[in-house]
């Protein structure tokens, strides 16, 4: 095949690949490359010098320069077809089965994950945009290994939401002018290539959740990404639509400025609590007591600083006719062992039942078996309503002090949350580098962004001096090796099976240098 002059695809070419690595598509993943690549390397540059600044004794807070567009009278585009009823949002990977489950689980809305839950290898992000392609033509089907047979069901399905890959992450197999293409570019192109006018024609449209942004002019970057694709697939301005994930420190500072940079494509904002909480401990990891987090497991939505977060995320949200969606409840039902569903089951709901109660619009859940207690709970509260957009929450005044209170959580910091985060961290760590990016483990949900926490949090006790509350014991490498060692000896099979996984770990959990994001290292360890 004469691929388009300067492209180059090094990955493997697998059974039907070039229905997607078609030229125009490539064509256009290099257009856009060309025009924008050097902006994101250029706000890559920017987060590394707002986290120098930091180090230094800055802080964070709301934008002088900007105070216009927080005080000014304006809203974003009204909701899109598919998207207007959000109360329920399943999220998970694109392999074949997770498709079309999340497609038939009764969710209003399925985030196609090629971010936090996917493993970005070549066949997994080729793999995806297949599915994703079949899926919206209803040809999707599967056979497991043992011969259950999936399809997508005839009625109403989940509108498809995707999820590319943040703007840190960057493309190998595919190569423009002899450069790695960005990741977020790759999954954003194909998908809209391949998809867009086949939403169009289903009613709904190309829809879009935009992870890890740190600032507005993030926003601005893929508000003009929107721009020139839009006329170069003559597609209508607006019709693509984007739901930000509002998971950094930085960006809860900055929540109106990114609505109102995408504002005619923005479809509402995200409580992305996990890579939040990873974010609140990167962005001060260096800087002692007032921003240490007591154990991960301990710190819970009701901890002043996320809610906070949480509470101006729903009130500006409302106040520019944009949907609030609430995040992810990591508890994992079982359908083996009804103690363990049991819990999950109210643990969910509980959440479920503050967010709806906060003027959440809908929220997200990790399984199909938590589609209904999410549903019950946002019923209960919106009735035949679509959303609650018109509670504007004007009772909410958040200051940026607030948002910096992270002193005030309660918890311990103690040897079992340790030993906990080295061996949830390198027991993911494994899963990822197989090639799959969610995992249940100790009945929670982790991903890249919970996984984060762990080895963040295991960095910053360790470059901190920490002395657990309940040993006494000063956190240094030598303990969590030690830890590691005994973890890694309690799992089932080899503990050779994790070396890689422990030694990629220690790499990013223990280093003096901290590595931005542990998937950067980890994929370079990808084929
Ligand atoms: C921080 C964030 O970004 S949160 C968002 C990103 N994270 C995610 O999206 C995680 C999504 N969830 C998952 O990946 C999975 O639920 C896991 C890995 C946590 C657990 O999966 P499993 O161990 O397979 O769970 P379990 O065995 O109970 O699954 C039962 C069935 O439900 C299916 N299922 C489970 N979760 C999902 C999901 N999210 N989407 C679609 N189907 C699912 C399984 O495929 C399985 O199907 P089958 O009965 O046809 O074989
Ligand atoms: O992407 C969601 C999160 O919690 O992180
Ligand atoms: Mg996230």
């Amino acid at each position: 095949m004469q691929l388009p002059e300067g492209v180059e695809v090094v990955g493997p070419r697998h059974d039907r690949y070039e229905e997607i690595l078609t030229p125009p598509a490539l064509a256009f993943v290099a257009e856009l490359h060309r025009a924008f690549d050097a902006r994101r390397r250029d706000l890559l540059a920017a987060r590394a010098a707002r986290v120098a600044a930091l180090a230094a004794g800055g802080s964070l807070d709301f934008l002088p320069h900007t105070r216009h567009v927080r005080d000014g009278d304006w809203r974003v585009a009204p909701p899109a077809p598919g998207l207007v009823d959000r109360r329920v949002e399943i999220t998970g990977p694109t392999d074949a089965k997770m498709t079309v489950n999340a497609l038939n689980s009764g969710a209003k809305v399925w985030l196609a994950d090629l971010e936090d839950a996917n493993t970005p290898r070549w066949e997994n992000v080729i793999g995806g945009q297949l599915n994703l392609r079949d899926a919206v033509d209803r040809t999707l089907t599967h056979t497991a290994p043992d011969g259950r047979r999936y399809t997508l069901h005839d009625g109403d399905l989940a509108t498809i939401v995707v999820r590319p890959r943040g703007w840190h992450l960057t493309e190998k197999h595919i190569l423009v002018d002899g450069e790695r293409t960005s990741g977020s570019l790759v999954d954003f192109a194909l998908y809209l290539f391949h998809c867009a006018r086949r939403q169009l024609d289903l009613g709904h449209g190309p829809y879009f959740y935009l992870p890890k942004m740190e600032s507005h002019l993030e926003a601005r970057l893929w508000n003009d990404v929107f721009l020139s694709a839009q006329d170069h697939l003559g597609l209508p301005r607006g019709t693509i639509r984007a739901t930000v994930l509002i998971e950094t420190y930085a960006a809860a500072f900055e929540m109106d400025e990114i609505l109102y940079e995408l504002r005619d494509h923005a479809a509402g904002l995200n409580a992305g609590r996990w890579d939040y909480m990873f974010s609140v401990i990167k962005t001060f990891r260096t800087r002692g007591r007032d921003f240490l987090l007591p154990d991960r497991n301990a710190v819970t939505m009701t901890a002043p600083f996320m809610r906070a977060y949480t509470e101006l995320l729903v009130r500006t949200c409302h106040r520019r006719g944009a949907h609030a969606i609430g995040g992810m409840a990591a508890f994992i039902p079982s359908r083996r062992d009804p103690q363990v569903n049991e819990t999950a089951l109210a643990k969910v709901r509980e959440d479920k039942t503050r967010e709806a109660g906060d003027g959440f619009d809908g929220s997200w859940v990790a399984h199909p078996d938590l589609v209904p207690v999410c549903r019950e709970v946002f019923d209960a509260v919106l009735g035949d309503r679509p959303h609650q957009i018109d509670r504007t929450r004007e009772d909410v005044h958040v200051t940026a002090a607030q948002l910096l209170d992270v002193r005030a959580t309660p918890g311990r910091r103690t040897e079992a949350g340790l030993r906990n985060a080295v061996s949830v961290g390198i027991q993911y760590l494994t899963s990822w580098l197989r090639g799959t990016g969610a995992v249940a483990i100790f009945h929670l949900m982790e991903d890249a962004a919970t996984a984060e926490i762990s080895r963040s949090q295991v960095w910053q006790w360790l470059h901190n001096g920490v002395a657990l509350d309940d040993t006494g014991a000063t956190v240094d490498r030598a303990l969590v090796e030690r830890l590691a060692d005994e973890e890694l000896a309690k799992l089932p099979g080899d503990p050779a099976d994790h070396a890689a996984a422990r030694a990629l770990f220690l790499e990013v959990a223990v280093a003096d240098d901290f590595v931005d994001f542990l998937t950067l290292p980890a994929y370079e360890r990808m084929p």
